[in-house]
């Protein structure tokens, strides 16, 4: 049969390509088909949102070149951005181009520099005619490697157009393009311009607008100067809230995977590190572009490899890079080329994976591997014991196969091969690189060098140049307003250095984060659009519920669902809980109370804030991260009073109070509750809810995402380490409530509940939601049991 498919497949490509000789047909059918007929059994994200590469600076504008070398390689697009005659433009190029009436391909993508000289190369170059001039933005002068410069000097002249041009290459689109932006951080134009380019583009399209990043720095172990290292810091606090995920690669490590895979011993050069990661890049977005049996897109990476918001700093690592002079000699099998990803000198950052576990992680292989062989590449893993994951998370990648084998540009030194493989993975080894900088900084601030004194004075003298210090409002976090705190460079980077910290201890303590400023404060700059009450805070007007599907026939009801849980008395004070939660979990301080009086403070205008009931009647704010799960995840301590009498009229018949029940300690707040356990939230509903609407957001160290609809009932999701075995086995005995929401279809509030929750998750998350995928998961299973169950 094997023989016949590929007798029958090469007969139809013939007939096919004669039919366009004689042309009986046009291209695009031909390619229509030859799609159609190669990929029978694929899947292929068509729907995906397009992107929009953003190269600012000078190392983001030469891998910009790099990058779009590759890519008009891998879809047979020429230098003069026309498709390589009797060879049509290959796979699903409208992810990454334009195409116009005549045939001519575009890239998405805008280059910027302060500095004339590398956009000049390319307005000069081989793909000059590839680009518009209208994508090529330069000034007259770079930024002095000065992050304040960048940061402010360029907003008269250059953001506006860069603005503009942003907008003109996305009005291209349906929807608003996901921006890809290529920079290195040690750069003051690749630091601080980025954040104001970011910023802009923030006000301009709020929250729709998600933002990747690949961001290169010179690395710990590398040879960073001082402006560097404080560029870097102060890029990577001003843009928190601007990325939804971030890249880091470092030049320190890539030279070393020169060394070890293309045998470049000091012959490496920026051009042979800007394919390595022209090739990271290609691989990251492989699954956008050609269709894959396994599909790890970057949606998918999102809500696959960041389990909490501010976890975004995935490690990227591929393999193998092989010397074009070397070939047939490389690891070629799967499992070959996955144990050489989790090696110390095949990372593309300087940390070491055996250092740490994974929090999560992605494989994306491309070319001739079978599905077999990557199981059993993932099997050998665990076995060697090369890969651990964190208790709290399913120690398991995501895999995606893309058949396109990964391609070199010819004559780069670097090898095309048959298979290849990327890992992203949150992993806690991350924290080095952040607390090397972190500490590095301190020691800067501590010494009080005069270092610090001539960087402010640079940056006083460019801005004069450049046009003045001036504030252009528009700033929004504590550190943006440049102008006043024009001088403070010092202020600026204890603030960096103590997120520094706080993220990597996050990291480093392997446990699920508690909140972090970024997302509290996400609703000034433009993120999850409100911070999610408790759903309990919305308990007024009571619904009717909905008929019973035969819930006790089904199962019975557990007997903590309602009533008065009772409390430690301690931990129901919220300063003290605040203290227990600062202390407990070792964080820094902005990650725990002052954030969250922050919340609580009475002008806060969170959602239903009217309605909000003191925090410790039903957060689960005292109940502390651990890496258990279950019911020996609390201890006494930890539990809380919780004031039922809000929700009382919904108390379902029968429901025992949980004053009868030992094992209600250590349940959140549900009055109304039901829930699984899924890999990582608990799903609890309440049906006191008035309104429709859905919240996103992080309060007191959890995830919610709740979506209430006043035509049924509320659905909200925790983290699963907040759920015991007892809250489990109420999941159970309410999973009937859970088909309530089967029957949202019906209820004319919604007409499809999946569709809803797509569109209201998009209307309302502005980034990538790793919650999406629970939510979807768990939406799945419930109707699968439901079907079950008939
Ligand atoms: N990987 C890579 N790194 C580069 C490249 N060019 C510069 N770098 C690194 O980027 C950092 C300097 O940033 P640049 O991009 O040159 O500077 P810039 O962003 O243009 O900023 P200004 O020069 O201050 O205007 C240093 O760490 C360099 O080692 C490149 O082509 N590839």
């Amino acid at each position: 049969s094997a023989i016949l498919y590929q007798g029958l497949r090469s007969s139809s490509a013939l007939l096919i390509d004669s039919a366009v000789r004689r042309n009986s047909i046009s291209r695009p059918s031909l390619l229509e088909l030859t799609e159609d007929w190669n990929n029978k059994e694929m899947s292929f994200n068509e729907n995906a949102r397009p992107f929009l590469t953003l190269h600012v600076g000078q190392a983001g504008v030469q891998i910009g070149n790099a990058i779009w070398e590759l890519l008009c390689l891998e879809h047979n697009v020429q230098k003069s951005g026309l498709a390589k005659p009797d060879c049509p433009s290959n796979g699903f190029y409208d992810a990454m181009f334009l195409r116009n009436q005549n045939g001519h391909f575009m890239p998405r993508s805008i280059f910027l520099d302060t500095d004339p000289t590398c956009i000049d190369e390319i307005r000069v170059g081989p793909y000059r005619e590839l680009f518009s001039t209208r994508q090529l933005l330069s000034d007259s002068a770079d930024s002095g490697f000065n992050y304040m410069r960048g940061r402010r000097d360029f907003r008269r002249n250059l953001l506006p157009e860069a603005v503009e041009r942003f907008r003109w290459l996305s009005e291209k689109s349906d929807v608003t393009p996901t921006a890809f932006l290529v920079h290195s951080t040690g750069g003051g134009t690749g630091s601080g311009l980025s954040v104001s380019y970011l910023e802009e583009l923030r006000s301009e399209f709020d929250s729709r607008l998600q933002v990747l990043e690949l961001s290169v720095s010179s690395g710990n172990s590398g040879l960073q100067s001082t402006c560097e290292l404080v560029n870097s810091m102060l890029y990577s606090y001003e843009s928190k809230d601007y990325t939804s995920l971030s890249f880091s690669v470092t030049n320190s490590a890539m030279f070393n995977l020169c060394r070890s895979g293309l045998s470049l011993y000091g012959g490496a050069t920026f051009a042979h590190l800007n394919r390595m990661l022209a090739m990271c890049f290609s691989n990251l977005t492989v699954m956008e572009r050609f269709p894959g049996t396994m599909m790890c897109n970057i949606a998918n990476i999102c809500s696959n490899v960041l389990p909490f918001k501010q976890l975004k700093h995935p490690i990227v690592a591929c393999a193998p890079f092989t010397a074009a002079s070397a070939v047939g000699k490389e690891r070629s099998s799967a499992i070959g080329i996955t144990s050489a990803l989790m090696e110390p000198d095949g990372q593309l950052a300087d940390v070491d994976l055996r250092q740490g576990k994974h929090m999560a992680g992605a494989l994306i292989y491309r070319g001739a591997a079978k599905t077999a062989d990557i199981e059993q590449a993932l099997l050998s893993l665990r076995e060697r014991g090369r890969v651990q994951f964190v208790d709290w998370a399913p120690s398991s990648f995501k895999t995606g196969l893309s058949e396109l084998p990964p391609l070199a540009v010819p004559d780069s030194g670097i090898a095309g091969l048959p298979l290849s493989v990327t890992l992203v993975s949150n992993h806690s080894a991350v924290a080095s690189l952040f607390r090397g900088q972190s500490t590095a900084v301190r020691k800067l601030v501590e010494a009080g060098s005069c270092f610090l004194r001539s960087y402010e004075t640079s940056a006083a003298n460019g801005s004069e140049a450049g046009g003045g210090f001036e504030d252009s409002g528009s700033s929004q976090s504590a550190g943006h307003n440049v102008g006043g705190r024009g001088g403070n460079i010092v202020g600026l980077l204890k603030e960096a250095s103590d997120h520094l910290e706080g993220l990597a201890q996050v990291y480093s303590s392997e446990l699920p984060p508690t909140p972090t400023g970024q997302q509290a404060n996400s609703e000034d700059s433009g993120g999850p659009k409100r911070i999610v009450a408790s759903p309990m805070s919305r308990a007024t007007a009571a619904k009717p519920r909905r008929a019973s599907l035969g819930r006790e026939a089904l199962f019975p009801i557990g007997p903590s669902r309602s009533g008065r849980v009772q409390a430690d008395e301690e931990s129901a004070t919220p300063g003290k809980v605040a203290s227990q939660q600062s202390t407990g979990s070792g964080t820094d301080e902005r990650f725990g109370p002052s954030q969250m009086q922050e919340l609580d403070s009475p002008g806060e205008e969170a959602v239903g804030s009217s309605e909000m009931k003191p925090e410790s009647q039903y957060s689960p704010v005292a109940m502390q991260p651990s890496q258990e799960y279950g019911a020996t995840a609390f201890s006494e301590k930890e539990t809380l009073t919780i004031e039922r009498s809000d929700v009382s009229d919904n108390m379902p018949e029968g429901a025992a109070s949980p004053q009868d029940s030992a094992v209600t300690q250590g349940q959140p707040n549900h009055a109304n509750s039901w829930g699984a356990k899924s890999s990582r939230f608990f799903l609890y509903s309440d049906s006191s809810s008035s309104q429709d609407d859905m919240l996103v957001g992080t309060r007191d160290g959890y995830s919610y995402l709740t979506y209430h609809s006043s035509a049924t009932h509320s659905f909200s999701f925790l983290p699963a380490n907040v759920v015991n075995s007892q809250v489990e086995s109420d999941a159970k005995s309410e999973l009937d409530e859970a088909l309530d929401y089967e029957s949202v279809g019906s209820s004319g509030a919604a007409t499809d509940s999946a569709t809803d929750l797509d569109e209201i998750i998009r209307d309302c998350v502005p980034g990538p939601m790793p919650v999406l995928t629970s939510v979807k998961r768990m939406v799945q299973k419930y109707n699968e049991m439901f079907a079950k169950e008939g």
